[in-house]
């Protein structure tokens, strides 16, 4: 669930890792410092580790040169055959962040730049879901977009708008980008400690450990 964005990477999948390396002037601040910022989840992930939204594999990569056992979750299949291609023994299946079958019992779940995908309502079930599937200690290292207030969103969007970054107000507004309030707040009634840092201007890294 939480699929109406999926389709869009059909045709992101062709450009995505030179966006991701900061060849997208609009995109720029978003993926400042993304080496690091997936380096951080693949260092807070404990195996085995179920990841969703690999996308073109980038943050797998980092998990298994840890040599954590990985499970990728993925809805879109241009996606996946990208995967497929860079890293052919990964065991990558169709689903989504509500809905996933595995064949591995997780020790955490992990993701970045993905979350979004998902409205405030659907991120309070996922990790509802896998409070469920986790023991005490179990994590969830997740980074994504998060903005520190409403106003901040706002303010962050009037500035992004101001200087004609016009795709990214766009995705900005259409997809489901939360504040760091209502992530505590869902993340902490679900039963998880909770803790997020600023990792650039946009991406926050979430760690969330079962009680
Ligand atoms: C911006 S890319 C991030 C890819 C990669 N994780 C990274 O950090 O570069 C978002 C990925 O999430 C996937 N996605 C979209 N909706 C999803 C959902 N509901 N559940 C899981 N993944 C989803 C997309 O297909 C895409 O591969």
């Amino acid at each position: 669930m939480g699929r109406e964005f999926v389709e869009i990477f059909d045709e992101w999948v062709h450009t995505y890792d030179e966006s991701v390396n900061g060849n997208d002037e609009e995109y720029k601040d978003v993926f400042l410092k993304y080496n690091e910022i997936l380096q951080a989840v693949a260092e807070a992930a404990i195996g085995p580790v179920i990841e969703f939204g690999v996308g073109t594999g980038n943050l797998t990569k980092k998990l298994l040169e840890r040599d954590l056992e990985v499970v990728g979750v993925e809805p879109n299949q241009a996606m996946r055959k990208v995967t497929a291609q860079k890293i052919p023994n990964l065991t990558v299946v169709d689903g989504d962040f509500l809905e996933f079958e595995t064949p591995i019992f997780p020790q955490s779940f992990v993701s970045s730049y993905a979350f979004h995908h998902l409205t405030d309502v659907e991120k309070a079930q996922a990790f509802q879901i896998y409070a469920e599937k986790l023991s005490t200690g179990g994590k969830v290292i997740f980074a994504d977009t998060v903005f520190d207030s409403e106003q901040s969103k706002k303010e962050m969007i009037a500035f992004e708008q101001a200087r004609g970054h016009i795709n990214l107000v766009e995705d900005l507004n259409r997809e489901y980008y939360t504040t760091v309030p209502k992530l505590k707040e869902l993340i902490t009634k679900a039963g998880f400690t909770v803790n997020l840092s600023k990792m650039n201007n946009y991406v926050f890294l979430i760690e969330a450990t079962k009680i």
